[in-house]
């Protein structure tokens, strides 16, 4: 029985279980002042009846079957994790690299077939598809109709850049985006199901460890969440995040550089999200002191000039390592 102990909705109680101390996020209503504060601030925030995306309130596996009669991409995977790895890194990584996700390209409707009839033990499929105009005229008239004057007032008054895609995502119940960061503004709109987030600030890269920026999983911490390898990985016990659950019609602000784990409860049938990535605000003048998220990019900076400088990227550990260990304790 799933029943509902305490307070918390029967999606918080189907939940895998993260060895992480998290604070909650706060939860602001779209007209609230405070709002502009945390977006301005990079700051994660839950927003309340912006109606981002209200004309997908009609939105489920049914009514996209009905109207997207295309193939799009969809990610397959033999257990729930769906790690992200750049193709193009592949090819010209020095390490040997066993991607755990393949891409295909699939009709809605078998999609939607397999997600219907998956039993355990079958591969799971994640749906991530930008929209374009390979998706049905419904669609495209629902996509017009997302609130553009809301979310343009934002991109403007924080000075980001254009646009850059809107991701369809349609996830299994069970499946899980492993921890990560993106170097674009992220306003995540939840469609349809409850989904769960857990965020850390750019500042807990010490605890996340991701991989070199040369790595296919450039971007992705090398920590399992599901089984943290405390050896490899000491610092991550002391991994400080933030947790929400977000719910159709809320919109989640995610920071660029922020890391985020995301997942769709265990037995609460399929999510359906619509992100909306945003080219971060060109850095005019630098104030001093930087924030977390600049050394980030400081970080990747020194990284990318050294594989340019050495050829070798395996030669870019043992290099830093003399530097850190001769001169700087
Ligand atoms: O919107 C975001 O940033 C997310 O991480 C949402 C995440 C899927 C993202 C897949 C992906 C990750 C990296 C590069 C390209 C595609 C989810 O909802 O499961
Ligand atoms: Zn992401």
């Amino acid at each position: 029985m799933s029943g509902n102990c305490g307070n918390k909705s029967s999606s918080e109680n189907q939940l895998r279980k993260y060895p992480l101390k998290l604070d909650k996020l706060p939860k602001l209503k779209f007209d609230d002042p405070k709002l502009d504060e945390y977006i301005a601030s990079d700051e994660p925030v839950v927003i309340q009846g912006c109606k981002l995306v209200a004309s997908t309130s009609k939105w489920n596996l049914d009514y996209l079957n009905k109207h997207m009669n295309g193939k799009y991409t969809v990610i397959v995977s033999h257990n729930h994790k769906f790690k992200y790895h750049d193709e193009k890194k592949m090819a010209t990584s020095k390490v040997n690299f066993q991607p755990t996700t393949k891409r295909v390209k699939m009709p809605f409707s078998e999609f939607a077939e397999k997600v219907r009839n998956w039993k355990k033990g079958d591969e799971r499929l994640y749906l991530q598809q930008v929209l374009d105009n390979s998706v049905g005229k419904e669609i495209v008239d629902d996509f017009l109709k997302f609130n553009w004057n809301w979310i343009t007032d934002k991109q403007i008054k924080n000075n980001w850049g254009p646009l850059t895609s809107n991701l369809l995502l349609v996830s299994m119940e069970g499946n899980v985006t492993p921890c990560h960061y993106d170097e674009q503004q992220n306003f995540y709109a939840q469609v349809y199901g409850v989904k769960r987030i857990i965020l850390f600030r750019p500042s807990e890269f010490k605890c996340l460890y991701p991989h070199p920026v040369h790595h296919p999983y450039d971007r992705q911490s090398q920590v399992d969440f599901d089984k943290p390898d405390y050896n490899r990985f000491p610092n991550f016990r002391n991994a400080q995040g933030y947790e929400t659950y977000i719910h159709p019609g809320e919109v989640l602000y995610i920071p660029m550089y922020w890391f985020h784990h995301v997942e769709s409860p265990l037995k609460e049938g399929p999510t359906i999200s619509i992100n909306f990535w945003y080219k971060a605000a060109r850095t005019e003048q630098i104030v001093y002191p930087l924030k977390d998220y600049q050394k980030v990019a400081i970080m990747r900076n020194v990284e990318k000039m050294l594989g340019e400088a050495l050829r070798d990227t395996n030669e870019i550990g043992p290099l830093l390592r003399t530097i850190a260990d001769e001169n700087y304790f």
